[in-house]
C-alpha cells in the first residue's frame, strides 16, 4: 500500500496524513474548502483545524474527490453525520479492491447505523473495510508524539497490511480482527466524555469521575458485544484506551463540551462559538435509541441524550442516575 487517499482535512484527516506522509505513503488529502487545499499546498498549514502545527511539504491536498480515490487505501475522516452523503459520492470513483478506512467516530441518528454498516451500504460491493480507532488527540499525532492505536479489519491481512502502511516509531497501531468492537468503543466514548466533562465542571468529584468511567465501560462493553463484538476489545486501545483519554482531558471537543454544560452554560451557545464537531452530542441520542431497541441498558448515555436533546435539567439528569436501584456490580 503506497499511496494513501484521506477523506477529510479536519483535524483528524489533517493529522493522519501527516502520519502517512512520516511513515513514507505517497498521500493525497481530500478537503471540500478550496482555500483550506490551498493553505496546505502552499504554506503546509491547516490554520483552521490543527493551528501551529507545520504540516510535511510532501503532503498534498485535492478539491478532488477522485484524485483521492486514486490510491491502495483511503481512509475516511468526515464527521459521521456526514459520512452517508461522502461515501454516496465517493461510489462511482472507487477503485475495486481498495480497502475503506474509518476513522470517524460516531453512530448516525437518522439510523442507528454504525459507520461502517454506512460505508457498506453506500461502497461497492465488496469493498475491504477497516476502521482506525484508539486514543489519539489529532494535534499530539500531526506533531509526531508517542501514539498507539488499533486498526481492525475483518478482512483476513487487511488490518496487518495498514499496520504496516501506517505505523512509525511514534505511530503505533495494533491490529485485531474486531471491527464492530474498535468502533463501539470510538463511538460511545464521546457520550462517556460529554458525561464526564459534566461531572467535573459541577465538581462532583474524584470518586464520581472513576465511577463514571467504570460504569461508562460497562455501558460501552454490553452494547458493543449486543452488535457482536469482542468483550477484549473493550479493554483495549480503542474501548478503556480512549474513554480514558477522551473521559479526562481538556483537549477533548466532547470533555470540554461537557464541562461547560456542568459550569451552567447552554448547550446552543457552546455549539455556537465552536466550528470543531463534538461528535458526541448527536451520538447520544443514536446510541440511546439503539440501546433502546435492542432491550440494552445504558443509563449514562441515556441520560447524556436527555440533558442534549430533551431539555431535561442537570439537577434531575443527576438525580435520576443517584436514585437508580442498587444491583449487582458485575453486567
Ligand atoms: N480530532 C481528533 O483528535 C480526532 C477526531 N476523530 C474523529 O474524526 C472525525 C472528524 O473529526 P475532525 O477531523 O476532528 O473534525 P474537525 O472538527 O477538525 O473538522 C471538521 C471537518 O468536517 C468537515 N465537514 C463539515 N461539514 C461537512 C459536510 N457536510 N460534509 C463533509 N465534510 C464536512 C469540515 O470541512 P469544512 O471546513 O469545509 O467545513 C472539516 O474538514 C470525527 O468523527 C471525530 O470523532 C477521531 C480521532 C481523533
Ligand atoms: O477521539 C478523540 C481522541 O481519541 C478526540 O476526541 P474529541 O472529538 O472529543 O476531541
Amino acid at each position: 500500500m503506497q499511496r494513501i487517499g484521506v477523506i477529510g482535512a479536519g483535524a483528524w484527516g489533517t493529522a493522519l496524513a501527516q502520519t502517512a506522509v512520516r511513515a513514507g505513503r505517497d498521500v493525497v488529502l481530500w478537503a471540500r474548502d478550496a482555500a483550506v487545499v490551498d493553505q496546505i499546498n502552499r504554506d503546509h498549514l491547516n490554520r483552521e483545524y490543527l493551528p501551529g502545527c507545520p504540516l510535511d511539504p510532501a503532503l498534498v491536498a485535492t478539491p478532488d474527490l477522485a484524485a483521492a480515490c486514486e490510491a491502495d487505501a483511503v481512509l475516511l475522516v468526515v464527521p459521521a453525520q456526514f459520512l452517508r452523503a461522502v461515501c454516496r459520492d465517493l461510489a462511482p470513483l472507487w477503485r475495486p479492491g481498495s480497502p475503506a478506512v474509518l476513522c470517524s467516530k460516531g453512530i448516525e441518528l437518522s439510523s442507528g447505523a454504525l459507520m461502517t454498516d454506512v460505508v457498506r451500504a453506500e461502497l461497492p460491493a465488496g469493498t475491504p473495510l477497516a476502521c482506525l480507532s484508539g486514543p489519539s488527540f489529532a494535534a499530539e499525532v500531526a506533531k509526531g508524539l508517542p501514539t498507539a492505536v488499533t486498526i481492525a479489519s475483518d478482512v483476513d491481512g487487511v488490518a496487518e497490511q495498514l499496520v504496516q502502511a501506517l505505523g512509525t516509531r511514534t505511530f503505533r497501531p495494533y491490529h485485531s480482527a474486531d471491527l464492530i468492537g474498535a468502533e463501539t468503543g470510538g463511538a460511545v466514548k464521546n457520550v462517556l466524555a460529554i458525561a464526564c466533562g459534566i461531572l467535573e465542571g459541577a465538581g462532583l468529584g474524584d470518586n464520581a469521575r472513576a465511577a463514571l468511567l467504570t460504569r461508562g465501560l460497562a455501558e460501552i462493553t454490553r452494547l458493543g458485544i449486543a452488535l457482536g463484538g469482542q468483550p477484549q476489545t473493550f479493554m483495549g486501545l480503542s474501548g478503556m484506551g480512549d474513554l480514558m483519554l477522551t473521559a479526562t482531558s481538556m483537549q477533548s471537543r466532547n470533555f470540554s463540551l461537557g464541562f461547560a454544560l456542568g459550569q451552567g452554560r447552554a448547550l446552543a451557545e457552546i455549539l455556537a462559538e465552536r466550528k470543531a464537531v463534538t461528535e458526541g452530542v448527536a451520538t447520544a441520542a443514536a446510541v440511546t435509541a439503539l440501546a433502546r431497541q435492542r432491550g440494552i441498558d445504558m443509563p449514562l448515555c441515556a441520560a447524556v441524550d436527555a440533558l442534549l436533546n430533551h431539555g431535561q435539567a442537570l439537577p434531575e439528569v443527576i438525580d435520576g442516575l443517584l436514585t437508580r436501584p442498587f444491583r449487582q456490580e458485575q453486567g
